[in-house]
């Protein structure tokens, strides 16, 4: 995966843009607009996305389960669905609230899949590099009980500070210019979502500020 600006593609079931055709438009867009990677959920879009894009994939399953906080690749199952469709990185919930037993298992059935820990805290970003990740992403900073405080660019600077392994800024670095001042801290890429990819979100950003005119 080279280094560079990731696009996360992703609508879930209750989003306008559910749609696998949608998805695989959005991420050909990213790659016209210069992104060096996807990030996809589902088996389903991911499918389609490599069908109309040849850029790098971080692949992941949302999934919720009854009594269990982690949804993203957060058991066996989705984890096997996603090594099945041989992906350049697959993504998962790497906080403490997840079962990281089988990491190992994985790691060494299939040497060469390479995945993201996805993280909240700089003490889950450090337990995830001695557990073998490949690489450590901020997507859960500040959606954990744990880490409902913490400010991404924090998190991101100390982990860079304590961690070799390469970090990925991800989850509300939604503006261009704070994507490039993750990349000066020493970023290895940033991963783009919302901001990109979310039509409804974006409106909003514009609503709100336009309705705090007194028109
Ligand atoms: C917390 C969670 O479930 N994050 C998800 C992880 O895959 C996605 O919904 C985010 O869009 C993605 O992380 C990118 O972040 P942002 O959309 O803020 O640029």
């Amino acid at each position: 995966m080279k280094r560079g600006l990731i696009v996360s593609c992703q609508a879930l079931e209750n989003e306008p843009l559910h749609s696998s055709f949608i998805m695989g438009k959005m991420a050909l867009a990213a790659e016209m607009g210069g992104a060096v990677g996807i990030r996809a959920n589902g088996v389903e879009d991911i499918l389609e996305i490599k069908k109309m894009v040849n850029l790098p994939i971080i692949g992941i399953i949302k999934k919720d389960y009854e009594n269990m906080v982690s949804y993203i690749t957060p058991t066996r199952k989705e984890l096997e669905a996603l090594i099945d469709i041989n992906i350049d990185v697959i993504a998962l919930d790497a906080t403490i609230n997840a079962d990281l037993n089988l990491l190992n298992s994985l790691k060494i059935k299939y040497p060469n899949q390479k995945f993201m820990a996805d993280i909240s805290t700089v003490e889950e970003g450090i337990r995830a590099e001695k557990l073998g990740f490949d690489y450590i992403g901020t997507t859960l900073v500040g959606y954990t009980e744990q880490s409902k405080n913490l400010n991404n660019f924090d998190v991101l600077k100390e982990l860079l500070e304590k961690c070799n392994t390469p970090i990925i800024a991800e989850g509300n670095f939604d503006t261009p210019e704070k994507s490039r001042k993750a990349m000066e801290m020493g970023s290895y890429a940033v991963v783009v979502g919302g901001a990109i990819t979310r039509p409804q979100l974006i409106t909003k950003k514009f609503s709100d500020e336009i309705n705090k005119v007194n028109f």
